[in-house]
């Protein structure tokens, strides 16, 4: 017999890219212009859309976004990481739920992101469905301990509809 339903699912993500000299920082889609770095990856590298699409995925144990873009595939190369929360975000849609709120926390030493929070919520609110009041996004520095790397850590609320 199938379990009932959850009328909650809590999804949880995590993602890290090391930092070179010469790649775009792009963060919740926005570009942060000015950066002297930003991360090597086989998409665009947006550390913030990855954490959150493998918090939707993880919410309702769909696997992570690697399986559904393979790092392997050329097809794949310089993707932009919002249509990786789309399709993510559709899978969660096509099994009932959507999200209710989400908090993102972003670890990374320079430069500083404070400025760009309001911009950044706004774009994930718009991708994810919600209001900006429901995107929480936090920065941190590594206090000097990874700072070649960036990082990112999200949970995301699932509602059932
Ligand atoms: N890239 C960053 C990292 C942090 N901030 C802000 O700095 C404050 C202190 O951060 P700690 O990691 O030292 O606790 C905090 O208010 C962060 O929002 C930032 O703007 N950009
Ligand atoms: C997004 C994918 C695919 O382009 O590659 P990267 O940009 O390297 O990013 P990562 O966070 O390692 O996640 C999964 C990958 O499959």
């Amino acid at each position: 017999m199938s379990a009932q339903p959850l009328p909650y699912r809590i999804g949880y993500g995590e993602d890290a890219h090391r930092l070179a000299a010469g790649r775009p920082l792009i963060l919740g889609g926005v570009e942060i212009t000015g950066a002297e770095r930003g991360p090597v990856a086989h998409s665009d590298g947006d550390a913030a859309l990855h954490t959150l699409s493998d918090a939707l995925l993880s919410g309702l144990a769909l696997g992570d976004i690697g399986q559904y873009f393979p790092d392997t595939d050329p097809k794949w190369a310089g993707l932009n990481s919002a249509d990786i929360l789309r399709r993510c975000l559709e899978l969660v849609r096509e099994r009932g739920y959507a999200p209710a709120n989400a908090a993102l926390v972003v670890t990374l030493d320079t430069p500083k992101l404070g400025s760009k929070r309001a911009e950044i919520a706004q774009r994930i609110a718009g991708l994810l469905g919600l209001d900006s009041s429901e995107v929480g996004v936090s920065f941190k520095t590594s206090e000097g301990l990874a700072p070649d790397h960036i990082q990112a850590r999200a949970t995301i609320l699932l509602v059932r509809l």
